[in-house]
């Protein structure tokens, strides 16, 4: 895909289509999810999908200024964060899983750019479930795009992706099942 300021690759057929539906529901179960929640107006709220944070070690994270601890990656998700390395030629030790649960779900504005995360990130997104938009949008002159993001989908974000862009996955009208992603890191 070609944005300035940025690189983004997106791979459809990652993971074959139908085994990334069924693994969806083995995601879904496998994985110990938490309803954090965020301040907003003096208020504490649900954030609207569900989390988990995976780890190398034992470094917490700071994301959208939740602290998260590191839960001990499961066998399947080592094996996609094997895969997903040897892809992209990049280590990664860290992952945040996202769990939107319906339509209603979804993850506002926001760059991966989190100093921990150094200089230009290799953010690495693998989609499982219902097909969701990913928003982008440039920071400076707001130009926009969106990409469908099916299931078995890689998406790769790279250079000054984070540095130049926000992405966003907005809630939708139309009604739709459950989608789980996972974003692999590697924290410095
Ligand atoms: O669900 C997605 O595709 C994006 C998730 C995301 O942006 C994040 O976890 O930082
Ligand atoms: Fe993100």
């Amino acid at each position: 895909m070609s944005l300035s300021g940025a690189s983004v690759a997106y791979y459809p057929n990652f993971i074959d289509f139908s085994e990334s539906k069924r693994l969806t529901k083995q995601l879904y179960q496998e994985i110990a999810w938490r309803q954090d929640k965020i301040a907003m107006f003096g208020k504490m709220v649900d954030i609207p999908r569900l989390q988990a944070w995976f780890g190398d070690n034992n470094a917490s994270y700071t994301y959208s200024k939740l602290t998260l601890f590191p839960l001990n990656w499961t066998r399947h998700l080592l094996e996609f964060k094997q895969q997903v390395s040897e892809f992209c030629q990049q280590e990664f030790n860290a992952m945040l899983a996202n769990c939107y649960r319906d339509h209603r779900d979804s993850v506002s504005w926001h760059s991966d750019d989190e100093p921990e995360l150094g200089e230009q990130p290799i953010i690495a997104s693998l989609s499982f479930g219902c097909q969701r938009m990913f928003h982008l949008k440039h920071k400076g002159s707001g130009e926009s795009v969106k990409l469908p993001l099916q299931s078995g989908s890689l998406l790769v974000m790279s250079g000054d992706t984070q540095k130049n862009w926000q992405h966003a996955i907005h809630k939708s009208r139309v009604e739709q099942s459950m989608r789980i992603n996972l974003t692999f890191r590697n924290i410095q």
